[in-house]
């Protein structure tokens, strides 16, 4: 453990080294997306409240953070909680809001890895749907990192894609009415570019627990991606499913990228 760290443990050599291979060795994606799913099982099998899950969840999701940054992923969006998430017990939402909470003010420390490693946090979503405390922790967090430029962490949160593609068409029709933009110029490319990660789409999506549903996560963003499914609950996620994931779409991925520029 190291304080300059924020109590971050080092990654083991080994880790570090397969890491370095892989990157120089294989074709990465820009933009990875997890769906991060096993929280509550993986709390449940070892007696505890399926709530506690969700803290487990959390130290994956940093560790997941650096292993993408050294295998040179630029963007990482996360499925932190989706608007269907709101119907779960009142224990197990505060317990969500509570630790979204915490966690936005804690990226803003200097020893945390967000601010060490210039990592720029947007939270995406109905952020009307949030408390207002857990709203504000959210924008000040977006206002203090818009600067960085080394990784883009989007953390979709009060988020569904279905609710994203109804309030992107609302707004385009709102300016068609308005006159601001015109019928005809309604394309994809415009779709993309107003949907809340702004024309950015992952090339793979990562999804553990052995679920192989895109649970309404990132479905228009999704069309082109390579989509990787995991049999271990996410915080049982090491760095050799990442590698194995990568190294899909290394192979398979690729193959579709490929045929796709081509066609
Ligand atoms: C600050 C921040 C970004 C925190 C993120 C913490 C985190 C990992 C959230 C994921 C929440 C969630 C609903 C996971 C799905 O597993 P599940 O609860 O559906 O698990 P189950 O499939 O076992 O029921």
């Amino acid at each position: 453990m190291s304080a300059a760290r924020g109590g971050r443990p080092e990654l083991p050599a080994l880790e570090r080294l397969a890491l370095a291979v892989a990157a120089q060795c294989m074709t990465v994606p820009r933009h990875v997306a997890f769906i991060m799913d096993g929280n509550r099982r993986f709390a449940k099998q070892r007696g505890q409240r399926g709530s506690q899950g969700h803290i487990f969840g959390y130290t994956t999701l940093l560790r997941v953070l650096e292993w993408c940054m050294k295998l040179g992923v630029t963007e990482v969006t996360v499925y932190a909680f989706s608007i269907d998430n709101f119907k779960r017990s009142e224990e197990e939402v505060a317990t969500l809001m509570n630790l979204a909470k915490e966690k936005f003010a804690e990226f803003l420390k200097h020893t945390e890895l967000v601010m060490q490693n210039e990592i720029r946090v947007n939270v995406l979503g109905d952020l009307s749907l949030l408390p207002s405390d857990l709203r504000e922790a959210a924008e000040h967090v977006m206002k203090r990192t818009r600067q960085h430029k080394r990784l883009i962490f989007n953390i979709c949160f009060a988020y569904t894609s279905s609710e994203e593609i109804a309030r992107t068409v609302r707004e385009i029709v709102r300016d068609a009415r308005a006159g601001k933009l015109d019928k005809e110029s309604i394309s994809r490319d415009l779709i993309s570019s107003r949907m809340y990660t702004r024309g950015s789409n992952p090339q793979l999506v990562i999804r553990t627990s052995g679920e192989t549903r895109l649970s309404d996560f990132l479905v228009w963003q999704a069309a082109y991606a390579h989509l990787h499914f995991i049999n271990v609950t996410w915080p049982e996620l090491n760095v050799w499913h990442i590698l194995w994931a990568f190294w899909d779409y290394h192979v398979y991925g690729n193959r579709a990228r490929i045929s796709l520029s081509q066609s």
